[in-house]
Protein backbone atom coordinates (compact mmCIF):
# COMPACT_ATOMS: atom_id res chain seq x y z
CA UNK A 1 0.00 0.00 0.00
CA UNK A 2 2.74 2.46 -0.82
CA UNK A 3 1.26 6.04 -2.03
CA UNK A 4 3.20 8.94 -2.64
CA UNK A 5 2.82 12.03 -1.69
CA UNK A 6 3.62 15.50 -1.57
CA UNK A 7 4.00 17.08 2.09
CA UNK A 8 1.64 20.29 2.40
CA UNK A 9 3.61 23.47 2.84
CA UNK A 10 2.40 24.89 5.79
CA UNK A 11 0.63 28.34 4.63
CA UNK A 12 1.70 30.05 7.89
CA UNK A 13 1.97 29.84 11.94
CA UNK A 14 -1.00 26.99 12.11
CA UNK A 15 -3.58 27.74 14.19
CA UNK A 16 -6.17 24.42 14.97
CA UNK A 17 -7.50 22.41 17.00
CA UNK A 18 -7.05 18.84 16.61
CA UNK A 19 -9.33 15.78 17.95
CA UNK A 20 -7.52 12.75 17.48
CA UNK A 21 -8.61 9.15 17.82
CA UNK A 22 -8.04 6.70 20.57
CA UNK A 23 -4.74 5.36 21.98
CA UNK A 24 -3.68 2.34 19.81
CA UNK A 25 -1.78 0.93 23.30
CA UNK A 26 -4.62 1.79 25.37
CA UNK A 27 -7.20 -0.20 22.43
CA UNK A 28 -5.00 -2.83 22.21
CA UNK A 29 -4.51 -3.66 25.97
CA UNK A 30 -8.44 -3.25 26.68
CA UNK A 31 -9.56 -5.44 23.94
CA UNK A 32 -7.36 -8.40 25.33
CA UNK A 33 -8.55 -7.95 28.54
CA UNK A 34 -12.32 -7.71 27.53
CA UNK A 35 -11.56 -10.72 25.29
CA UNK A 36 -10.45 -12.70 28.41
CA UNK A 37 -12.95 -11.37 31.03
CA UNK A 38 -15.33 -13.28 32.51
CA UNK A 39 -18.32 -10.63 31.00
CA UNK A 40 -19.22 -8.54 28.28
CA UNK A 41 -17.58 -5.46 27.93
CA UNK A 42 -18.16 -2.14 25.86
CA UNK A 43 -14.76 0.01 24.69
CA UNK A 44 -15.87 3.53 24.09
CA UNK A 45 -13.90 5.63 21.77
CA UNK A 46 -11.65 3.00 20.12
CA UNK A 47 -8.88 3.25 17.90
CA UNK A 48 -9.84 1.70 14.52
CA UNK A 49 -6.38 1.90 12.67
CA UNK A 50 -4.67 -0.83 11.31
CA UNK A 51 -2.79 -2.43 14.50
CA UNK A 52 -6.14 -2.22 16.59
CA UNK A 53 -8.07 -3.63 13.63
CA UNK A 54 -5.80 -6.66 13.51
CA UNK A 55 -6.08 -6.92 17.30
CA UNK A 56 -9.81 -6.91 17.15
CA UNK A 57 -9.66 -9.88 14.10
CA UNK A 58 -7.54 -11.86 15.77
CA UNK A 59 -9.40 -12.38 19.22
CA UNK A 60 -12.72 -12.46 17.05
CA UNK A 61 -11.29 -15.06 15.09
CA UNK A 62 -9.88 -16.97 18.55
CA UNK A 63 -13.32 -16.89 19.91
CA UNK A 64 -14.56 -13.55 21.20
CA UNK A 65 -17.76 -11.96 19.99
CA UNK A 66 -16.67 -8.09 18.77
CA UNK A 67 -19.03 -6.08 17.70
CA UNK A 68 -19.88 -2.31 16.29
CA UNK A 69 -21.51 -0.48 19.44
CA UNK A 70 -23.12 2.85 19.08
CA UNK A 71 -20.54 5.84 18.52
CA UNK A 72 -17.92 3.70 17.22
CA UNK A 73 -17.64 1.91 20.16
CA UNK A 74 -16.67 -2.00 20.43
CA UNK A 75 -18.77 -4.46 22.13
CA UNK A 76 -16.99 -7.50 23.41
CA UNK A 77 -18.05 -10.96 24.48
CA UNK A 78 -15.64 -13.17 25.74
CA UNK A 79 -15.63 -16.81 24.51
CA UNK A 80 -14.07 -19.75 25.11
CA UNK A 81 -10.70 -19.70 22.62
CA UNK A 82 -9.79 -22.36 20.16
CA UNK A 83 -7.75 -23.24 16.78
CA UNK A 84 -7.24 -23.49 14.65
CA UNK A 85 -6.57 -19.80 13.53
CA UNK A 86 -4.11 -17.86 11.12
CA UNK A 87 -2.94 -14.85 13.27
CA UNK A 88 -1.92 -11.63 10.86
CA UNK A 89 -0.05 -9.50 13.56
CA UNK A 90 0.34 -6.91 10.34
CA UNK A 91 3.79 -4.80 11.66
CA UNK A 92 2.09 -4.26 14.86
CA UNK A 93 4.20 -5.18 17.74
CA UNK A 94 1.48 -5.06 20.26
CA UNK A 95 -0.49 -7.19 18.33
CA UNK A 96 2.54 -9.90 17.92
CA UNK A 97 3.97 -9.32 21.52
CA UNK A 98 0.66 -9.03 23.46
CA UNK A 99 -1.64 -11.99 21.58
CA UNK A 100 0.78 -15.02 21.92
CA UNK A 101 0.08 -14.96 25.78
CA UNK A 102 -3.24 -15.32 25.10
CA UNK A 103 -3.48 -17.79 22.36
CA UNK A 104 -1.55 -20.18 24.47
CA UNK A 105 -4.80 -20.42 26.58
CA UNK A 106 -6.82 -21.47 23.40
CA UNK A 107 -7.47 -25.36 22.66
CA UNK A 108 -5.90 -26.03 18.62
CA UNK A 109 -3.19 -24.23 17.01
CA UNK A 110 -2.78 -20.81 16.24
CA UNK A 111 -0.37 -19.80 13.67
CA UNK A 112 0.95 -16.52 13.68
CA UNK A 113 2.40 -14.20 10.74
CA UNK A 114 2.95 -10.53 9.59
CA UNK A 115 4.17 -7.94 7.04
CA UNK A 116 7.61 -8.74 6.11
CA UNK A 117 9.53 -6.12 8.42
CA UNK A 118 7.98 -8.03 11.03
CA UNK A 119 9.51 -11.15 10.78
CA UNK A 120 12.84 -9.13 11.98
CA UNK A 121 11.02 -7.74 15.13
CA UNK A 122 12.64 -9.62 18.56
CA UNK A 123 10.12 -12.17 19.74
CA UNK A 124 12.13 -15.10 21.13
CA UNK A 125 12.14 -13.76 24.75
CA UNK A 126 7.85 -13.44 24.65
CA UNK A 127 8.38 -17.13 22.83
CA UNK A 128 11.00 -18.50 25.18
CA UNK A 129 9.05 -16.91 28.24
CA UNK A 130 5.88 -18.75 26.87
CA UNK A 131 7.67 -22.17 26.97
CA UNK A 132 9.16 -21.61 30.46
CA UNK A 133 4.92 -21.29 31.26
CA UNK A 134 4.39 -24.51 29.95
CA UNK A 135 3.28 -23.75 26.10
CA UNK A 136 4.02 -25.62 23.35
CA UNK A 137 5.84 -23.34 20.46
CA UNK A 138 7.13 -23.87 17.37
CA UNK A 139 9.96 -21.10 16.08
CA UNK A 140 11.22 -18.07 17.69
CA UNK A 141 10.22 -15.12 15.31
CA UNK A 142 7.17 -14.62 12.73
CA UNK A 143 6.28 -16.82 11.89
CA UNK A 144 5.81 -19.27 14.54
CA UNK A 145 2.88 -21.63 15.92
CA UNK A 146 1.65 -22.36 19.02
CA UNK A 147 0.04 -25.38 19.67
CA UNK A 148 -2.67 -24.47 22.53
CA UNK A 149 -4.02 -27.24 25.18
CA UNK A 150 -6.75 -25.28 26.39
CA UNK A 151 -4.87 -24.04 29.71
CA UNK A 152 -1.47 -22.67 30.66
CA UNK A 153 0.59 -23.44 34.11
CA UNK A 154 2.05 -20.34 34.29
CA UNK A 155 4.69 -19.43 37.28
CA UNK A 156 7.61 -17.64 37.14
CA UNK A 157 10.01 -16.10 34.19
CA UNK A 158 12.85 -14.11 33.97
CA UNK A 159 13.38 -12.76 30.76
CA UNK A 160 15.88 -9.69 29.51
CA UNK A 161 13.33 -6.89 28.40
CA UNK A 162 16.02 -4.86 27.63
CA UNK A 163 15.12 -4.76 23.72
CA UNK A 164 11.31 -4.04 24.46
CA UNK A 165 8.42 -3.61 27.10
CA UNK A 166 6.26 -4.84 25.25
CA UNK A 167 7.80 -8.35 26.47
CA UNK A 168 6.71 -7.82 29.64
CA UNK A 169 3.13 -6.24 29.33
CA UNK A 170 2.16 -9.54 26.81
CA UNK A 171 2.47 -11.83 29.49
CA UNK A 172 0.74 -9.75 32.77
CA UNK A 173 -2.46 -8.88 30.25
CA UNK A 174 -2.66 -12.71 29.81
CA UNK A 175 -1.19 -14.17 33.14
CA UNK A 176 -4.70 -13.90 35.57
CA UNK A 177 -6.02 -16.49 33.53
CA UNK A 178 -2.90 -18.90 33.75
CA UNK A 179 -3.32 -21.84 36.82
CA UNK A 180 -0.39 -20.09 38.60
CA UNK A 181 -0.91 -16.69 37.66
CA UNK A 182 2.53 -15.23 36.24
CA UNK A 183 5.41 -13.53 37.73
CA UNK A 184 8.02 -11.67 35.81
CA UNK A 185 11.65 -11.01 37.03
CA UNK A 186 13.72 -8.91 34.14
CA UNK A 187 17.21 -9.07 34.07
CA UNK A 188 19.50 -7.31 31.76
CA UNK A 189 19.96 -3.70 30.87
CA UNK A 190 17.16 -1.32 32.22
CA UNK A 191 13.69 -1.80 30.24
CA UNK A 192 12.54 1.16 28.13
CA UNK A 193 9.01 2.56 27.51
CA UNK A 194 8.68 1.75 31.42
CA UNK A 195 5.25 4.28 31.39
CA UNK A 196 4.02 1.18 29.06
CA UNK A 197 4.20 -1.15 31.90
CA UNK A 198 2.23 1.19 34.04
CA UNK A 199 0.04 1.08 31.62
CA UNK A 200 -0.57 -2.24 31.48
CA UNK A 201 -0.81 -2.36 34.81
CA UNK A 202 -3.18 0.20 35.57
CA UNK A 203 -5.72 -1.14 33.24
CA UNK A 204 -5.11 -4.44 34.78
CA UNK A 205 -6.21 -3.14 38.11
CA UNK A 206 -8.97 -1.21 36.44
CA UNK A 207 -10.31 -4.90 35.64
CA UNK A 208 -9.79 -6.19 39.46
CA UNK A 209 -7.25 -7.94 38.50
CA UNK A 210 -3.98 -8.46 41.25
CA UNK A 211 -1.02 -6.88 40.32
CA UNK A 212 2.12 -6.66 42.51
CA UNK A 213 5.34 -4.63 41.54
CA UNK A 214 8.60 -4.35 42.28
CA UNK A 215 11.97 -3.28 40.63
CA UNK A 216 12.10 -5.37 37.75
CA UNK A 217 9.43 -7.75 39.38
CA UNK A 218 6.04 -8.26 38.24
CA UNK A 219 3.28 -10.65 39.71
CA UNK A 220 0.01 -10.93 38.32
CA UNK A 221 -2.49 -13.09 40.64
CA UNK A 222 -4.30 -16.04 39.20
CA UNK A 223 -8.25 -14.91 39.26
CA UNK A 224 -11.06 -13.04 37.57
CA UNK A 225 -10.98 -10.52 35.07
CA UNK A 226 -14.08 -8.06 35.25
CA UNK A 227 -15.87 -6.91 32.32
CA UNK A 228 -16.50 -2.94 31.98
CA UNK A 229 -17.05 -0.18 30.58
CA UNK A 230 -13.71 1.61 28.74
CA UNK A 231 -13.03 5.04 27.78
CA UNK A 232 -9.99 5.25 25.77
CA UNK A 233 -7.91 7.82 25.99
CA UNK A 234 -6.96 9.89 22.91
CA UNK A 235 -3.40 8.82 21.69
CA UNK A 236 -0.90 11.38 22.74
CA UNK A 237 2.10 10.04 20.82
CA UNK A 238 -0.05 10.16 17.58
CA UNK A 239 -1.05 14.19 19.00
CA UNK A 240 2.56 15.05 19.12
CA UNK A 241 2.89 15.43 15.26
CA UNK A 242 0.10 18.14 15.27
CA UNK A 243 1.55 19.88 18.08
CA UNK A 244 4.63 20.13 16.29
CA UNK A 245 3.46 21.94 13.33
CA UNK A 246 2.90 24.61 15.67
CA UNK A 247 6.36 24.28 17.17
CA UNK A 248 7.85 24.53 13.93
CA UNK A 249 5.73 27.80 12.23
CA UNK A 250 5.31 29.33 15.16
CA UNK A 251 1.53 28.54 15.53
CA UNK A 252 -1.05 27.47 18.25
CA UNK A 253 -2.22 24.16 17.92
CA UNK A 254 -4.74 22.75 20.49
CA UNK A 255 -5.07 19.04 21.48
CA UNK A 256 -8.74 18.47 23.02
CA UNK A 257 -9.33 16.02 25.83
CA UNK A 258 -5.61 15.51 26.89
CA UNK A 259 -5.90 13.85 30.11
CA UNK A 260 -4.56 15.42 33.19
CA UNK A 261 -3.28 12.02 34.75
CA UNK A 262 -2.09 9.33 32.00
CA UNK A 263 0.02 6.84 31.45
CA UNK A 264 0.39 7.74 28.41
CA UNK A 265 4.57 7.98 27.46
CA UNK A 266 3.11 11.03 24.97
CA UNK A 267 2.43 13.34 27.40
CA UNK A 268 6.27 13.76 27.88
CA UNK A 269 5.87 15.89 25.04
CA UNK A 270 4.91 18.91 27.18
CA UNK A 271 8.24 18.68 28.68
CA UNK A 272 10.10 17.99 25.34
CA UNK A 273 8.69 20.96 23.26
CA UNK A 274 8.56 23.17 26.66
CA UNK A 275 12.70 22.46 26.62
CA UNK A 276 12.72 23.10 22.74
CA UNK A 277 10.38 26.38 23.63
CA UNK A 278 7.06 26.38 23.19
CA UNK A 279 4.84 27.64 25.58
CA UNK A 280 2.77 24.51 27.15
CA UNK A 281 -0.76 25.11 28.61
CA UNK A 282 -2.44 22.20 29.96
CA UNK A 283 -6.68 23.48 30.88
CA UNK A 284 -9.82 21.94 30.58
CA UNK A 285 -9.88 23.01 26.81
CA UNK A 286 -6.95 20.51 26.21
CA UNK A 287 -3.32 20.76 25.88
CA UNK A 288 -2.31 23.92 23.96
CA UNK A 289 1.34 24.17 22.38
CA UNK A 290 2.56 27.65 21.25
CA UNK A 291 5.39 27.90 19.06
CA UNK A 292 8.40 30.04 19.77
CA UNK A 293 10.37 32.55 17.03
CA UNK A 294 13.28 29.99 16.96
CA UNK A 295 13.06 26.50 18.27
CA UNK A 296 15.99 25.25 20.75
CA UNK A 297 17.97 21.72 20.02
CA UNK A 298 17.82 19.62 23.09
CA UNK A 299 20.06 16.95 24.17
CA UNK A 300 17.76 14.63 25.87
CA UNK A 301 17.31 10.91 27.10
CA UNK A 302 13.95 9.23 25.33
CA UNK A 303 14.36 6.05 26.84
CA UNK A 304 10.98 6.17 29.05
CA UNK A 305 9.01 7.43 25.73
CA UNK A 306 10.82 6.05 22.77
CA UNK A 307 8.22 5.98 20.38
CA UNK A 308 8.38 9.97 20.25
CA UNK A 309 12.06 9.57 19.03
CA UNK A 310 10.56 10.37 14.98
CA UNK A 311 8.72 13.52 15.87
CA UNK A 312 11.65 14.57 17.96
CA UNK A 313 13.99 14.38 15.58
CA UNK A 314 12.24 15.67 13.01
CA UNK A 315 11.63 18.64 14.99
CA UNK A 316 15.60 18.91 16.00
CA UNK A 317 16.70 18.75 12.37
CA UNK A 318 14.52 22.02 12.16
CA UNK A 319 15.83 23.58 15.51
CA UNK A 320 18.15 26.37 15.98
CA UNK A 321 20.77 24.25 17.48
CA UNK A 322 22.25 20.91 17.91
CA UNK A 323 20.27 17.99 19.24
CA UNK A 324 21.20 14.56 21.02
CA UNK A 325 18.66 12.02 21.36
CA UNK A 326 20.43 9.46 24.21
CA UNK A 327 18.68 6.06 25.50
CA UNK A 328 16.63 4.03 21.97
CA UNK A 329 18.98 1.39 21.18
CA UNK A 330 16.33 -0.68 21.03
CA UNK A 331 14.56 1.21 18.33
CA UNK A 332 16.38 -0.37 16.23
CA UNK A 333 13.53 -2.99 16.34
CA UNK A 334 11.08 -1.09 16.17
CA UNK A 335 8.86 -1.01 13.06
CA UNK A 336 12.16 -0.27 11.29
CA UNK A 337 15.73 0.69 12.84
CA UNK A 338 14.51 3.82 12.99
CA UNK A 339 18.02 5.23 14.31
CA UNK A 340 19.22 4.06 10.55
CA UNK A 341 16.00 5.71 8.90
CA UNK A 342 16.29 8.82 10.57
CA UNK A 343 19.72 9.29 9.93
CA UNK A 344 19.46 8.39 6.36
CA UNK A 345 16.02 10.10 5.75
CA UNK A 346 17.41 13.92 7.74
CA UNK A 347 20.86 13.58 5.82
CA UNK A 348 19.35 12.20 2.41
CA UNK A 349 17.40 16.08 2.34
CA UNK A 350 21.18 17.88 3.37
CA UNK A 351 20.95 17.82 6.97
CA UNK A 352 23.75 16.58 9.37
CA UNK A 353 22.44 13.77 11.53
CA UNK A 354 24.89 11.16 12.81
CA UNK A 355 24.49 7.87 14.51
CA UNK A 356 25.67 6.95 18.27
CA UNK A 357 25.51 3.83 19.93
CA UNK A 358 22.15 4.38 21.86
CA UNK A 359 20.91 7.36 19.62
CA UNK A 360 21.72 9.92 17.23
CA UNK A 361 23.25 13.24 16.67
CA UNK A 362 21.56 16.15 14.87
CA UNK A 363 23.16 19.46 13.79
CA UNK A 364 20.73 21.42 11.77
CA UNK A 365 21.34 22.42 8.48
CA UNK A 366 18.89 24.18 5.75
CA UNK A 367 17.00 21.54 4.29
CA UNK A 368 16.32 20.74 0.74
CA UNK A 369 13.41 19.44 -0.51
CA UNK A 370 13.35 15.32 -2.14
CA UNK A 371 11.46 12.32 -1.21
CA UNK A 372 11.68 11.11 2.70
CA UNK A 373 11.07 7.13 2.69
CA UNK A 374 8.55 6.03 5.57
CA UNK A 375 9.82 2.23 5.27
CA UNK A 376 6.40 0.99 5.66
CA UNK A 377 7.31 2.94 9.56
CA UNK A 378 4.21 5.20 10.45
CA UNK A 379 6.28 7.46 12.69
CA UNK A 380 8.65 7.77 10.20
CA UNK A 381 5.84 8.45 7.51
CA UNK A 382 4.52 11.57 10.03
CA UNK A 383 8.10 12.77 10.92
CA UNK A 384 8.73 13.48 6.97
CA UNK A 385 5.22 15.20 6.68
CA UNK A 386 6.63 17.65 9.95
CA UNK A 387 9.45 18.78 7.74
CA UNK A 388 7.76 18.63 4.82
CA UNK A 389 5.58 21.71 6.28
CA UNK A 390 8.59 24.08 6.48
CA UNK A 391 10.94 22.44 3.60
CA UNK A 392 9.29 23.22 0.13
CA UNK A 393 9.03 20.22 -2.43
CA UNK A 394 9.25 17.45 0.33
CA UNK A 395 7.11 13.95 -0.31
CA UNK A 396 6.66 10.94 1.62
CA UNK A 397 7.13 7.81 -0.34
CA UNK A 398 4.06 5.90 1.68
CA UNK A 399 2.00 7.74 3.50
CA UNK A 400 -0.44 5.17 3.10
CA UNK A 401 2.30 3.63 6.65
CA UNK A 402 -0.14 6.09 8.82
CA UNK A 403 -2.97 3.92 9.00
CA UNK A 404 -1.49 1.84 11.11
CA UNK A 405 -2.34 4.19 14.34
CA UNK A 406 -4.02 6.87 12.37
CA UNK A 407 -7.37 6.28 10.16
CA UNK A 408 -6.85 9.21 7.84
CA UNK A 409 -3.70 11.48 8.71
CA UNK A 410 -3.64 13.12 5.07
CA UNK A 411 -7.34 14.12 5.93
CA UNK A 412 -6.58 15.23 9.16
CA UNK A 413 -3.34 17.08 8.36
CA UNK A 414 -5.25 18.97 5.32
CA UNK A 415 -7.74 20.08 7.26
CA UNK A 416 -5.23 21.49 10.09
CA UNK A 417 -3.76 23.57 7.57
CA UNK A 418 -6.67 24.55 6.34
CA UNK A 419 -7.94 26.19 9.50
CA UNK A 420 -8.33 29.89 10.40
CA UNK A 421 -7.52 31.63 13.78
CA UNK A 422 -8.75 30.49 16.33
O1 LIG B 1 3.07 -1.46 24.97
C1 LIG B 1 2.87 -0.63 24.09
O2 LIG B 1 1.74 -0.28 23.73
C2 LIG B 1 4.05 0.00 23.47
C3 LIG B 1 5.28 -0.10 24.07
C4 LIG B 1 6.49 0.55 23.53
O3 LIG B 1 7.27 -0.45 22.92
P1 LIG B 1 8.84 -0.66 23.27
O4 LIG B 1 8.96 -1.00 24.68
O5 LIG B 1 9.23 -1.75 22.33
O6 LIG B 1 9.48 0.66 22.94
C5 LIG B 1 6.14 1.63 22.51
O7 LIG B 1 7.30 2.11 21.89
C6 LIG B 1 5.14 1.10 21.51
O8 LIG B 1 4.83 2.09 20.56
C7 LIG B 1 3.84 0.73 22.21
C1 LIG C 1 6.96 1.15 18.32
C2 LIG C 1 5.71 1.36 17.90
O1 LIG C 1 4.77 0.44 17.60
P1 LIG C 1 4.54 -1.09 17.97
O2 LIG C 1 3.34 -1.11 18.85
O3 LIG C 1 4.31 -1.76 16.66
O4 LIG C 1 5.79 -1.59 18.66
C3 LIG C 1 5.22 2.75 17.68
O5 LIG C 1 4.00 2.91 17.45
O6 LIG C 1 6.03 3.69 17.72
Amino acid sequence: MTSQWSAPSAPGPVRATVPVPGSKSITNRVLVLAALADEPSTVHAPLRSRDTVLMAEALASLGAEIADGPDGSWLVRPGALRGPVDVDCGLAGTVMRFLPPAAALADGEIRFDGDPHARARPMSTVLGALRGLGADVTGDALPFTLHGKGSLPGGEVTIDASGSSQFVSGLLLSGARYDDGVTVRHVGKPVPSLPHIDMTVDVLRSAGVTVETEQDVWRVLPGPIAGREWHVEPDLSNATVFLAAAAITGGEVTIPGWPSHTTQAGDAVRTILERMGCTVTLSSNGLTVRGPDRLSGVDIDLHDESELTPTVCALAALADGPSRIRGVAHIRGHETDRIAALVNEINGLGGAATETEDGLTIDPKPLTSGVWKAYADHRMATAGAIIGLVVPGVSVDDIGSTTKTIPDFPGMWTRMLAKKDG
